[in-house]
């Protein structure tokens, strides 16, 4: 197997798996595909995105959706909307995106202001645009291992993990978090990949010898360097879905510096599974543009 230019050996610690790399090689397949696709269509792939609220996260991760959609030559259409918008409008600006036959993917901003209901909010989504993989139609297919979009964060997870390790079959992934953006679909993703699938969360008894028994870790629990180094299989890859802010800045679930000593692959924080989310984001905008217009494309995330 050739390793990629992302994942970069290192004597004596863990192989670093560079997501901003690998979601740069990943932008350029889809950049291709959506000139392709273009030219066969005659208009670009369109993202619907909507950001409701003044969270600044939230504001940074949707500049950075735009700006990368518009660099990979489709077009982003961006709708800001108050904290104190009303759900129902929100729900009418969704159902507006899904009528208008120019836009292929709607992407609802996650978290919603506490007053909305985010599970009716997505619901709403004509799953052909779920560019997020969050209906419950994707959800559903995801399960009966059909045709669907899927979840973004999750798909990086599993896009580096084949790229790291090549074949998953009969690996122990142990996922940490149970949530419905990440753990749930990360879990029966890894089960598509014949990986032996371990979903733990709070109440799971022993985590830590669960965590040691992964071949694959992923830890998704939103918990500051949660992760213990003596948590980690030697050998295993590490792959890391925590954004907290710290005093000391931004770190993920897994406490980095020790874990690397003791894994054979790791992703870093910031700069390891986050810019996959956007990276399969636009992956999945460029199905959903082909899949609405009938024609055929190279799935980037293939292979
Ligand atoms: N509708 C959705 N909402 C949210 C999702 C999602 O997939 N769909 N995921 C997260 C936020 N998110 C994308 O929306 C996201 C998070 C982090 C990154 C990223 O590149 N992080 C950088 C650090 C950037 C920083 O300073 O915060 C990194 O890890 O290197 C991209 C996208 C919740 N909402």
């Amino acid at each position: 197997m050739i390793t990629p230019d992302f994942i970069r050996h290192r004597e004596g610690l863990a192989s670093l798996i560079d997501g901003k790399l690998a979601s740069a090689a990943l932008d350029a397949a889809v950049a291709s595909q959506a000139a392709s696709l273009t030219a066969r269509i005659g208009r670009k792939p369109c993202l619907a995105v909507v950001l409701v609220g003044d969270d600044p996260a939230s504001h940074v991760y949707v500049r950075n959706k735009v700006r990368r959609t518009e660099a990979a030559g489709m077009i982003s259409q961006e709708f800001r909307r108050p904290d104190d918008l009303p759900e129902a409008e929100l729900i009418a600006l969704v159902k507006t995106l899904n009528a208008d036959p120019a836009v292929d993917g709607i992407l609802v901003q996650m978290p919603l202001p506490s007053h909305m209901d985010a599970r009716r909010v997505v619901e709403t989504i004509d799953p052909a645009k779920d560019v997020d993989g969050l209906t419950a139609t994707s959800a559903g297919r995801l399960i009966l291992g059909a045709e669907g979009l899927r979840p973004c964060t999750p798909s990086g997870c599993v896009w580096l993990a084949r790229k790291a390790l090549g074949d998953l079959s009969g690996l122990h992934t142990v996922v940490i978090g149970r949530s419905i953006l990440v753990g749930k679909p990360a879990g029966l993703l890894f089960l598509e990949q014949n990986c032996t699938v371990t979903l733990a969360h709070s109440r799971t008894r022993d985590l830590p010898g669960v965590c040691r028994s992964a071949d694959i870790l992923v830890a998704a629990v939103g918990r500051a360097q949660m992760v213990q180094a003596g948590w980690i299989k030697p050998g295993a890859c590490v792959l890391d879905v925590g954004i907290n802010r710290t005093d000391t800045g931004l770190v993920g679930d897994v406490a980095f510096e020790a874990s690397e000593r003791v894994a054979g692959h790791i992703t870093p924080v910031p700069g390891g599974i986050g810019p996959m989310t956007i990276a399969v984001l636009l992956a999945n905008t460029l199905k959903a543009a082909a899949a609405r217009t009938g024609q055929s494309i190279d799935d980037p995330l293939a292979g």
